[in-house]
């Protein structure tokens, strides 16, 4: 459609005297009796058109859905060559464009379309390296079937195009600025001063849509076409496709419009009328976008990402592009350094969609090479520079403290930063580098104190995450005791588990923090250890079965501070030095504080110190990067574009760390358990690591030595009851071997005889034919007949009898057992289905009056579990006294003073654990 030039007026204040062309563009009577144009915002929601006035006077342009219009001779006869409602809009188009002609089609690739339409074979075209997928498929297509040659010059340099500039040859170079997805700026109008000198014939076009009008109009600085997708900013949406072109050339004009009538793909009434009610809020859409992309901009150039945004101060193009434009745009890119990585964070966003396209209210974050250019074949855009990591976002209106913390929680659970907490209680948030291998160590850089944005980037600092760890208690079901001596054990994890922060410091010390085991605190400068005691194992080289008594001696004496500690938290220590030095490398000593809670009982035969060691050991093994902390796994995806789409099972975190990594942490909880417990069978330390239900036969005897998960567990329920005997394991299990030395007669078949009940059971628990009420009945049975020779074996207490004859009274009538090492300890009574649960709390309520505790729990559940905390989540936002100032809690202290009740349940809920 042909208009009549608006002058749509400078968008920076004007000087009084600008005169008026047209009276809907013109702003009230100012002071002085003149009139001055309106300004931007105003001209978008100012839709007039003094030549096409509306009969009955509509504030909104009415849509004229209709095909055909009546009559001879009038202005319209066919929509698909002309349309009042698209009249309006290309008249509103127009103006806020400053071009005399605008038009309107079905998309920005229709658009393209209608302006290559001008080529002939024979006729080269220009255009930059970095452009958008569908215009450089469209091109690609025009080369190989059109006969028009296309040259890729890299147009950031302005003098680039010039060897291409062939007059009488070059019919179009076609620009954009800033590039789509790199954001790289190009000298407008330097090009088009070379294209006027050397090819006069040539018609500059530039693809604005990044821009809009509003922010950039490139008729001004030369170029002889523009157009923009109003799917865009335009529009604003996500609502419509559309295309617009606008020229100030008649003669160029009267083509398009030629062409568009001709092929029909011009806009639609209803897609008119919805992109000119668009427009309205363009300035003020876009006023948003821009302020909010910038701090989203600044914030990952912070934290070290390769960032690509005009406004950034670093950015090479800014002083051209603040010369060509009036603002930076809503659009950016970054590169985190490694593709699964990108895939991963944007695969955990979730307020930023996932989605091509830009301009929109709503954010949106894309892969470029998967999604919007994923038609530029993998060899191109690697030639050209596009990373195949790039992450483009397009900010839209939301508020901009969401989309941060928002981005920050999807670059922590991805593994792209981590938040680290400052002795000061400060966080600091540090970037990972993918490239290290283990996940863990890159460079720090930013340092945030409660608020996501007006982040500052500070200094270097060394990196590191913090991480949660927890390993659950066991229950031995049959063959305690005797398993020591390579009788087959049953055992299963219970419902009840040690958790275990790591908090990086700044400081060079190690701390310990064990609040349940007698409030124990202490730190080492890590220097200050006695290395000079250790025998540095090679790399690769297993610990091997004999403790290293020299080191073991050297850290008791030379490092305890031995008035504050119980003899618990002192072997608690020990364990933790000892594998502290065995696992450090010269290069590799992290300074972190471990704090480890509990909500099972301690030293009760729960298996408290082989979960406490399966933290130890995890977080040791994590920290001196001898195994490689757990990814996320990529989430499901929709197939989009070239992408085919992924479909992710969710286990609800479980079977996530890998078998190897178990192994690995579980041989080093085991030497953990043995500097706690002399010499473990291993038993507590497998479950707390593999979790679910085990038959262990250790290995060094006759019978075959291993570890066989059992299945059958999970619908059984147990009452465990902590007789609040204190007892010690160490010297329970070397009173028994003791025994087997003095007495192999008495003692060798008491231990055969506890084969068979393992074997009996294990037989029960793995016939899945077996009716259940055979099952409860025979594994009652096994569970008296087993205490029997427990006690034969002199390790019971009277405690613990009592705990039997209770449960097994009536109207109880169930079967109870000692479990673990006994001499106190815990008591495990099987609770047969259908149970009165009336009845059950009946039960406690009478063993907690006699003094006990009793925790009713399930057993067969998940082995150790990890995950690095969320910052934004991970700290509770309190009112300091005043109220007016706020004051983040650091995760480490909320953790120490939770309650022993709350703990396993705000554990949980901090983030997404992933278990083995
Ligand atoms: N599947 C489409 C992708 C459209 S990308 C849209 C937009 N210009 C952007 O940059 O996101 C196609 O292949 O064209």
């Amino acid at each position: 459609m042909v208009v009549a030039k608006l002058d749509n007026g400078p968008l920076t204040p004007v000087s009084e005297g600008t005169p008026a062309l047209d009276s809907p563009a013109s702003g009230p009577s100012a002071r002085y009796g003149k009139r001055r144009p309106y300004h931007f915002s105003t001209q978008c929601v100012t839709v007039e058109n003094p030549l096409q006035k509306d009969q009955y006077g509509s504030s909104s342009v009415p849509i004229y859905q209709t095909a055909t219009f009546k009559g001879m001779g009038g202005e319209y006869d066919y929509t698909r060559s002309g349309n009042p409602t698209r009249s309006h809009l290309e008249h509103h188009i127009a103006k806020i464009s400053s071009a005399a002609h605008a038009f309107v089609v079905s998309s920005g690739m229709a658009a393209l379309d209608v302006i290559t339409r001008l080529l002939k074979p024979g006729d080269e075209v220009i255009a930059g390296d970095d452009l958008y997928g569908g215009t450089n498929r469209l091109l690609t297509y025009l080369k190989n079937n059109g006969g028009i040659t296309v040259h890729h010059a890299h147009t950031t340099d302005a003098t680039a195009v010039v060897p291409y500039l062939r007059a009488g040859k070059t019919a179009m170079v076609l620009l954009e600025s800033p590039t789509n997805p790199l954001l790289k700026v190009v000298d407008i109008a330097s090009i088009c001063a070379s294209v006027r000198q050397l090819a006069p014939d040539a018609l500059v076009v530039v693809d604005n849509t990044m821009m809009s009008p509003y922010l950039q109009r490139p008729l001004e600085h030369g170029a002889d076409m523009v157009y923009d997708s109003g799917t865009k900013y335009l529009s604003g949406h996500h609502d419509l496709m559309a295309g617009v072109v606008v020229c100030d050339r008649d003669d160029v004009a009267q083509k398009l419009a030629f062409t568009i009538n001709a092929v029909g793909n011009a806009l639609s009434p209803f897609d008119s009328f919805l992109l000119l009610r668009g427009i309205k809020t363009m300035a003020i859409r876009m006023d948003r976008q821009q302020s909010s992309a910038m701090r989203v901009a600044t914030y990952l150039n912070n934290l070290g990402f390769k960032t690509f945004y005009p406004g950034l101060p670093n950015h090479p193009g800014r002083e051209i592009h603040e010369r060509l434009a009036n603002g930076y745009g809503a659009v950016l890119s970054f590169v985190t350094g490694d593709k699964a990585l990108s895939e991963r964070i944007v695969g955990a966003t979730r307020l930023w969609g996932i989605s091509v396209s830009f301009g929109a209210v709503n954010s949106l974050i894309s892969m470029p090479c998967l999604m919007s250019h994923a038609s530029i074949d993998a060899a191109t855009r690697a030639e050209r520079g596009l990373p195949e990591d790039l992450i483009r976002l397009c900010v839209g209106i939301e508020d901009p403290a969401d989309l941060l913390e928002d981005l920050e929680l999807a670059l922590l659970q991805a593994g792209a930063i981590s938040s680290v907490e400052l002795p000061s209680g400060e966080r600091r948030l540090t970037r990972v580098h993918p490239d290290d291998g283990t996940g863990l160590i890159g460079m720090a850089v930013e340092k945030i104190s409660g608020k996501l944005d007006g982040v500052h980037l500070k200094e270097t600092d060394p990196e590191s995450r913090e991480w949660f760890i927890s390993a659950p208690g066991k229950v031995i079901l049959f063959g305690e005791h005797a398993v020591v001596h390579g009788v087959t054990a049953i055992a299963a994890a219970v419902n009840l588990r040690c958790f275990s922060l790591t908090s990086p410091r700044q400081d060079g010390k190690i701390g310990l923090r064990l609040p349940d085991l007698g409030g124990y605190e202490e730190e080492w400068v890590v220097e200050d250890l006695p290395w000079e005691a250790l025998r540095a194992l090679a790399d690769g080289e297993p610990h091997g079965p004999v403790l290293d008594e020299q080191l073991i001696a050297a850290v008791t004496n030379e490092t305890l501070r031995k008035e504050k500690a119980t003899k618990s938290s002192q072997n608690a220590a020990v364990a933790f030095l000892y594998l502290y030095m065995m696992l450090a490398r010269d290069d590799s000593k992290p300074a972190f504080t471990f704090t480890a809670r509990s909500n099972m009982p301690i030293s009760a035969g729960l298996g408290s110190s082989a979960a406490y060691s399966t933290c130890v050991a995890s977080a040791l093994l994590f920290l001196h990067r001898r195994i490689s902390m757990p990814h996320e796994p990529a989430p499901s995806t929709a197939a989009h574009g070239m992408h085919p789409g992924h479909v992710h099972i969710s286990h609800g975190g479980r079977v996530a760390i890998p078998k190897e990594t178990a192994d690995e942490i579980n041989a080093w909880a085991f030497i953990s358990e043995k500097v706690l417990h002399g010499n473990p069978s291993g038993i507590d330390n497998s479950v707390a690591v593999y979790g679910g239900s085990l038959a262990y036969t250790r290995p060094g005897f006759a019978r075959k030595a291993g570890l066989d998960p059992l299945h059958g567990f999970k619908s059984l329920r147990f009452l465990l009851v902590d007789s609040k005997v204190p007892r010690d394991t160490k010297s329970l299990v070397a009173g028994v071997g003791k025994r087997k030395a003095e007495e192999p007669d008495v003692i060798n078949p008491i231990l055969d005889a506890i084969q068979d009940i393992t074997e009996e059971a294990r037989r029960a628990l793995e016939d899945h034919e077996l009716p259940r009420s055979t099952l409860i009945s025979g594994l009652g049975a096994l569970i008296d007949e087993n205490h029997d020779h427990l006690v034969s074996l002199g390790v019971s207490h009277p405690t613990l009898e009592i705990i039997r004859a209770k449960t097994a009274s009536a109207p109880y009538n169930l079967r109870t057992k000692l479990t673990g090492a006994g001499g106190g300890g815990c008591a495990v009574t099987l609770i047969p289905d259908g149970f009165p649960d009336e009845t059950l709390e009946q039960l406690v309520a009478e063993l907690r009056e006699e003094g006990f505790d009793a925790y009713a729990t399930t057993v067969g559940g998940s082995g150790m579990g990890v995950f690095s905390p969320r910052s934004g989540e991970d700290a509770e936002v309190i009112s300091t006294e005043g109220g007016d100032e706020q004051m983040r809690v650091p995760l480490s202290k909320q953790f120490l003073d939770k309650d022993k009740t709350e703990l396993a349940q705000w554990v949980e809920a901090r983030g997404r654990w992933l278990y083995v």
